[in-house]
C-alpha cells in the first residue's frame, strides 16, 4: 500500500460551503487518522454528504482548506487512492454485477483481478453472473462498496453504507468494514443514526446544521452527553409527586412523563425519593435507573433547543 503521509489522512480546517446564502457544510475543523473508522454522523440535511463530496473534489469549498491523504490538491493520481460511494455508480440493470464492475474498472484502468478481489470482498463472486436488476437492495450496496474496493483503496468514504438494509445486511456490512480497516485502510462512513454507527467506528464527529458539534469515542461523547443520571418513576399524581421530589436533596431537575416521574438525581437517591413519595400518600409503583440509548442521547445533542447558545 502507498504511504502518503505520517499525518492525518483526512485534514478540514474551517471547511464551508454555502449555497446561496445558506450554509451546508460551516466552518469544520477535523481530522481522521491513518487506519481509522471514522463515522460522521448528522440528521437527514445535516451536511455529511456535502462534507463527503468535498473531500474528493466533487464539490468546491467556498472557504476554508483541507488535505486528503496529506494533498491539497485534489489530483487523479490522488484520487485513485480513494474509494468512494459518494454518487452511487449509476449501475446498468439489464448488465451483470460483473460487467457494470467492467465498465467503471476500464475508466480507472484496473483489470479483472482488482474486480474478482473486489467482488470476493464483498460476498457477491456467486452472483456475479446474475443481472443487476435481479440484486437485493443488500446486494445492490455490496456491489456499489465492491466498485470502491476494486484496486484496495487507502481511503474508503462511504455515504450511508447501511442504508436500507436489513439488521443482517448492517451486520455484514460492519464486519466489511471492520476488515478494510483491518488491512489499513482508513475509512470515513456516515449515518443518520449513532447507534449504528457508533458498533464499527473508533471515532465519531456529529454534524448538525453544518456544524460539527461534537468529536470523540462513543464513550467519550456518551460520557459528556450522556451522563447526566436519572430515576424513572412510576407512580399516580405525577403532579404532586414532581413537587416532593423537587424539594429534596441531591435532585437536579425534575419532569413529568406518561405514568410517572423522571428525577435527574444519583442512583442511590431512590431510597429516599420512595420515602418521600410514600409518606405524601403516593403509590409509587416502581423506581429505576433511566437507562438511555445512544439514539436518545443523538436526539437530544440535534434537537435545536439542546443547541442554542452552542457554538
Ligand atoms: N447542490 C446544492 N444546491 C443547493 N443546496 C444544496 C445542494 N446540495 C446540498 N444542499 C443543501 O445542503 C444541506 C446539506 O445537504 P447534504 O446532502 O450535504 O446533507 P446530508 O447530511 O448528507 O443529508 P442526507 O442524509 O439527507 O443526505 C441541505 O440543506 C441541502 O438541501
Amino acid at each position: 500500500m502507498t504511504q502518503g503521509t505520517d499525518g492525518p489522512v483526512i485534514e478540514t480546517s474551517g471547511l464551508t460551503k454555502r449555497f446561496g446564502g445558506k450554509s451546508a457544510v460551516d466552518d469544520v475543523t477535523l481530522d481522521v487518522r491513518r487506519g481509522e473508522v471514522y463515522g460522521f454522523v448528522g440528521l437527514n440535511g445535516a451536511g455529511k454528504t456535502t462534507f463527503m463530496r468535498m473531500l474528493v473534489g466533487l464539490a468546491r469549498p467556498t472557504a476554508g482548506s483541507l488535505k486528503v491523504l496529506g494533498h491539497s490538491r485534489l489530483t487523479n493520481p490522488v484520487l485513485r487512492r480513494v474509494g468512494t460511494t459518494i454518487e452511487r455508480p449509476a449501475f446498468y440493470p439489464g448488465m451483470t454485477g460483473r460487467q457494470n464492475l467492467s465498465l467503471l474498472a476500464r475508466y480507472s484502468g484496473m483489470g479483472d483481478a482488482d474486480i474478482d478481489a473486489a467482488l470476493k470482498t464483498v460476498d457477491l463472486a456467486d452472483r456475479a453472473g446474475d443481472r443487476f436488476r435481479t440484486y437485493s437492495l443488500g446486494m445492490k450496496q455490496r456491489l456499489a462498496l465492491a466498485s470502491a474496493l476494486m484496486g484496495e483503496p487507502e481511503l474508503l468514504i462511504l455515504d450511508e453504507p447501511a442504508n436500507g438494509l436489513d439488521p443482517s445486511g448492517m451486520a455484514a456490512m460492519r464486519e466489511l468494514i471492520r476488515e478494510q480497516a483491518a488491512r489499513g485502510c482508513t475509512v470515513m462512513l456516515s449515518s443518520h443514526l449513532l447507534g449504528e454507527i457508533a458498533q464499527v467506528c473508533d471515532r465519531v464527529g456529529v454534524l448538525h446544521h453544518g456544524r460539527l458539534i461534537a468529536v470523540g469515542t462513543t464513550a467519550e461523547i456518551e460520557a459528556q452527553y450522556g451522563a447526566r443520571p436519572a430515576l424513572l418513576v412510576t407512580c399516580d399524581d405525577t403532579g404532586k409527586a414532581a413537587s416532593v421530589a423537587r424539594d429534596l436533596d441531591g435532585v437536579q431537575d425534575v419532569s413529568e412523563q406518561d405514568g410517572g416521574i423522571l428525577v435527574y438525581a444519583p442512583e442511590d437517591a431512590a431510597g429516599a425519593l420512595n420515602s418521600a413519595l410514600v409518606a405524601a400518600g403516593i403509590t409509587v409503583r416502581g423506581i429505576r435507573p433511566n437507562e438511555r440509548s445512544l439514539e436518545d442521547v443523538f436526539l437530544e445533542m440535534t434537537s435545536d433547543t439542546a443547541n442554542e447558545g452552542r457554538a
